[in-house]
């Protein structure tokens, strides 16, 4: 193990529920060399009391006021795990869906750059058109099968679905982006390692969104 900050890697994947995320998460683990860890919403909320869920995975549209207070909280002390996995070496690929519709704006994707403001993160923009977004919400999947909305004829797409779509690429400041409609999770894995090895853009889009206050 290194304690050198500048040779590990942390790739941040930002998304919808059902986008994708997760498998290109499990690819990055599988494929890439050395130990990637995975700290992202499935892992947070697996730590997260029942009655705080659905933690950092709360949807836009503000309708939880009294979680909101911790949202920050949370994400502030996955982002700080994140930044000392990587101080020692550990590469980190983090699964999210960051947005800011709260009842209030909260600022939680600039706090979090800042907290990486040390080490390379490339930021990955994880694109799905909202139809297959739809078509997956129906694929049954052990342990939630209750989790997603789904379209019904008179309501193909839910409120809730069509806010996520909405919300969680702005302000869409990435430094590259995948569509999961046309690549596969191996795919999109391979593209995002033919980014690492050319260099993560200067400046990055952390460094970008963190100074935008
Ligand atoms: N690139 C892809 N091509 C085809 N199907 C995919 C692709 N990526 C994911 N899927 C399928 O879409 C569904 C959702 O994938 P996944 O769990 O990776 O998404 P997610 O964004 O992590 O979702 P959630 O946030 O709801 O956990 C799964 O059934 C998965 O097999």
């Amino acid at each position: 193990m290194t304690n050198d900050s500048h040779s590990v890697q942390i790739i941040i994947l930002n998304g919808a529920p059902r986008s994708g995320k997760s498998s290109i998460a499990r690819a990055v683990q599988e494929h890439f060399e050395g130990p990637w860890i995975n700290l992202g919403v499935d892992s947070y909320n697996a730590m997260t009391p029942k009655r705080y869920l659905p933690g950092i995975g709360l949807r836009p549209g503000g309708e939880r006021p009294d979680l909101e207070e911790l949202v920050p909280f949370f994400y502030a002390a996955l982002y700080e795990s994140i930044a000392i996995h990587a101080s020692l070496g550990l590469n980190v690929v983090a699964d999210l869906g960051h947005h800011d519709s709260y009842s209030q704006p909260l600022g939680i994707l600039s706090d979090c750059a800042r907290r990486l403001e040390d080490f390379p993160v490339l930021f990955v923009g994880v694109r799905c058109p909202i139809e297959t977004i739809m078509q997956r919400r129906d694929i049954v999947q052990e342990g939630r099968e209750t989790l997603y909305l789904s379209a019904t004829e008179e309501v193909p797409i839910p409120e809730p679905v069509q806010r996520w779509q909405d919300e969680v690429h702005r302000p869409g400041i990435y430094d590259m982006e995948v569509d999961t409609s046309v690549l596969t999770p191996l795919e999109c894995a391979e593209a995002i390692r033919h980014q690492l090895d050319l260099g993560i853009p200067e400046p990055s889009a952390f460094e970008r969104i963190a100074g935008a206050r």
